[in-house]
């Protein structure tokens, strides 16, 4: 109202202005006994007569309806000040000209800044807008009388046939007009049953504000009439809000709305829909599980509150390890996560994997079944995805008491020399170039060499066409099965390879088959030409032959293993180098500390040795930190083989639980500044929680220390690894300084994957420090 009460500055009463040209109309069925009464404003007729009406209606959409209606007094039923029934109704409609000033209709052409000037047939206060409803609606009126006098009978708004005005919130043209036309008549119309009898009250209060109008002295005229319009204005508004809900206006809303289901078939999409109809199809059938689990009243562990569908899915990124570790420490150490379909146990101390790991270790010796399993072209012979079983307990006695065990990671030792100097020499060129380097590439490229050395005495950098080969492959397997866990979380959509990298991972499998047969056959051909046993494959292929074992090692099985060997050796021990590297550089200190107590040792005059690693106990203490703060694989998944119980709570057969050693390795109740790079912490004397003087610390035997997982499934390659990883950082930080490219501190955001590495690449500058003659054979 503010506005138009603004406007207000004389008294002046409207009745009084207007009665000379107020007409009486009766409508409704009683028409003649004088049951409803409107009065109608006629038009001045000098100014009827000219080239248009003052009232403007060649401007509106009314345009061509002139004639005898103008306002009722009170203001029948519409809105005032442009916010009437049209206007609301039709946006950009044509009633309403470009140039036209809203609200103004009712300004008379003639006058410039009307508002009650000169040649204005209303009062320079009276509301601009509502003249047009108003007068629509007493047409409607004026119509109906007419039908009924003529016919006797109604069936519908004549209004409807020649105004044509548009509703939004329903579909047939002019229907409001229709229902405005019902809740005037005081009573329902014959034959209109769609108009209830109860919105008939409006004509009443009209005439109430009428008569009350003329009787009270108590305010202005026009702060009356305002005060009517306000009236008028919430009881019609109220009566459309209500018309809007009516079933006939519903359904007409509907029937112009296209369907969802319509919009995904027609759109670009549709390829989506069986995908998602599957998801539904499975969400629904996983509530309905769990509900019957709760039911049952099987007790769960904490878990946060779950979508439908798609579960917690809503609350993992990527780097799920930091997702669970963050979640746990709302809803504890042991919680259960959804996954669309796919339910886990997420354990998050040592003392609750040490229940995995060791009090149940045989019940915890299987993996889940992984989206790829499909299109795994190997799944019933790869060591690291087997169940447990006779055949999984051959291979892993092949692994600790022939290719990974002690003495023959002992023999690879000149392997293991020889390609640290070649990465050593890789870096000695740039320093002497003064270029800076990605040492994450250059760390790969050799862990690379040194597994396919040890696997079949071949180098990548030497034998382009095999070793490079599986080396893509296994990158590619690596990279697609983050896509294979979309899959993998609902677990029946992972037939469908919705995204393809079912597909991708067969190809690539395919690729390493074919490979893995030349070489087996180069290797039997040499074999027959009398070679000695040279390599990891030499090894295998005599066990191939062993007729005497009730488990035969097929072709099938060896490109497994090599294959496990490849996946599990190379990415984690060279993303340890990296994170091992970057740590040092960002603890400048620790650095320092690293390289006095290799100069104490060794010296500069000669290259460190395996033999001195033992005397190194800084550098010890330096891969471990490293390895509590980025555990090459920071999850480790386990299948539940029999019915048991964990941290209280009962797991069923077949159970997925998922050990998050990330979040164990940095337990706060288990480490001291749990986040921090303290490599100090395993140089404590005294035997621990961590138990630094503990030979097995390493071995999975300190639970809240497990960087190579625990139990019978524990890594098997964690000796080499080790191996590997102590005497190449001694290598790399006894012969060079290191800067970091363009920044004080290198940037150690963890990247999504299996292997965790670093987001960002590690470029560094290596500064020679010692006589390059040092670096040689
Ligand atoms: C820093 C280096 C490494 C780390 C951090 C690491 C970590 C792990 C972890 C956490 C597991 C799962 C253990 C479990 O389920 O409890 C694992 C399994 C495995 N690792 Fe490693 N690993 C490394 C290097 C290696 C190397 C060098 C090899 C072999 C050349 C290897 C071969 C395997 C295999 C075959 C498995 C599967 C074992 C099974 O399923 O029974 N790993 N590794």
């Amino acid at each position: 109202m503010p506005e138009a009460r603004d406007r207000l500055s004389r008294a002046e009463h409207p009745i009084a202005t207007y009665r000379p040209r107020l007409r009486s109309i009766t409508l409704g069925e009683n028409a003649g006994r004088g049951d409803t009464v409107f009065f109608v404003l006629e038009d001045e007729p000098e100014l009827a007569r000219g080239s248009g009406t003052p009232f403007r209606w060649r401007d509106t959409m009314m345009t061509g309806i002139h004639g005898t209606v103008g306002v009722a007094a009170a203001s029948a039923g519409a809105t005032r000040r442009g916010r009437g029934v049209h206007r609301r109704g039709i946006p950009g409609s044509p009633g309403i000209r470009q140039g036209q000033n809203v609200g103004q209709e009712n300004i008379s052409p003639t006058v410039g800044r009307g508002r009650g000037g000169r040649g204005s047939v209303l009062p320079y206060w009276y509301p601009r807008t509502p003249l047009r409803d108003i007068t629509s609606v007493v047409r409607a009126i004026e119509r109906r009388s007419r039908l009924r006098e003529g016919e006797g009978l109604q069936t519908g708004s004549p209004i409807l046939q020649d105004q044509q005005v548009h509703y939004p919130f329903l579909s047939t043209p002019g229907a409001p007009l229709e229902h405005i036309t019902c809740m005037i008549s005081p009573k329902p119309t014959i034959g209109t049953s769609r108009c209830s009898a109860s919105i008939g009250k409006v004509p009443k209060l009209l005439l109430d504000i009428t008569n009350k109008d003329e009787d009270s002295g108590c305010s202005t005229p026009q702060k009356m009439l305002l005060n009517s319009i306000d009236t008028v204005e919430k009881v019609v508004m109220e009566e459309l809000r209500k018309l809007k809900r009516t079933p006939s206006a519903r359904k007409a809303e509907r029937e112009k709305k296209p369907t969802a289901m319509a919009i995904i078939i027609d759109s670009q999409f549709q390829y989506l829909f069986f995908p998602i109809c599957i998801i539904l199809v499975v969400g629904i059938l996983s509530f309905i599980k769990k509900s019957a689990n709760s039911k049952k009243n099987i007790p769960l562990p904490p878990s946060p509150a779950a979508l439908p569908v798609i579960g917690h899915l809503h609350l993992l990124s990527s780097t799920l390890h930091i997702s669970f570790k963050n979640l746990s420490s709302k809803y504890g150490p042991f919680m259960l996560i959804r996954a669309g379909a796919t339910a886990s146990y997420v354990v998050s101390n040592g003392a609750i994997a040490k229940e995995v790991f060791k009090t149940h270790d045989i019940k915890f010796a299987a993996r889940p079944e992984f989206g790829s399993s499909d299109y795994q072209i190997y799944k019933d012979t790869l060591f690291s995805t087997l169940d447990y079983g006779k055949y999984w307990i051959f291979l892993k006695k092949i692994c600790m008491m022939e290719i990974l065990s002690t003495q023959q990671i002992n023999r690879f030792a000149d392997t293991r020399r020889e390609e640290m100097i070649d990465l050593l020499r890789i870096f000695v060129k740039k320093a002497e170039e003064g270029e800076g380097c990605d040492a994450g590439v250059e760390f790969m490229a050799m862990t690379n060499n040194l597994i396919s050395r040890m696997t079949m005495s071949t180098r990548c950098s030497t034998n382009v066409d095999e070793t490079s080969e599986i080396r893509e492959v296994a990158k590619g397997i690596t990279r697609i099965s983050g896509l294979l866990s979309l899959g993998e979380a609902f677990t029946l959509l992972k037939r469908y390879d919705v995204f393809g990298a079912g597909r991708k991972v067969k190809a690539l499998l395919l690729r390493f088959n074919a490979l893995m047969d030349r070489i087996i056959s180069k290797h039997e051909m040499e074999i027959r030409g009398g070679k000695r046993e040279k390599d990891m494959m030499d090894i295998l292929l005599r066990i191939s032959e062993d007729k005497t074992s009730d488990v035969k090692l097929t072709k099938a099985g060896i490109k497994g293993l090599f294959l496990d060997l490849f996946l599990g050796g190379t990415d984690t021990t060279s993303v340890a180098l990296q994170w091992a590297l970057a740590e040092l550089l960002n603890h400048p200190e620790a650095l320092k500390k690293l390289q006095g107590e290799i100069d104490k040792i060794v010296g500069l005059n000669r290259l460190v040795e395996e033999s001195d690693v033992p005397n190194l106990p800084y550098l010890h203490a330096v891969i471990k930190e490293t390895l509590r703060l980025h555990p090459s694989l920071p999850l480790v998944f386990r299948k539940c083989r029999e019915d048991c119980k964990i941290n209280g709570f009962p797991i069923a057969k077949n159970s997925r639980v998922v050990v998050n050693l990330y979040a164990i390795n940095r337990d706060p109740n288990a480490w001291e500044n749990a986040a921090e790079f303290v490599p100090e912490r395993f140089l404590i004397n005294t035997i621990n929680a961590i138990g630094h003087d503990d030979p097995e610390d390493m071995k999975g035997q300190n639970f809240s220390y497990v960087p190579f997982g625990g139990g019978r499934r524990g890594c098997p390659g964690a000796g080499l690894a080790t191996s590997v990883l102590h005497v190449t950082l001694a290598g790399v930080i006894q012969c060079f300084d290191w800067k970091i490219k363009g920044a004080d501190k290198v940037n150690m955001e963890e990247g999504a994957g299996f292997s965790a590495a670093m987001v960002h690449p590690l470029v560094c500058y290596p500064i020679l420090r010692v006589n390059p003659s040092v670096i040689a054979i």
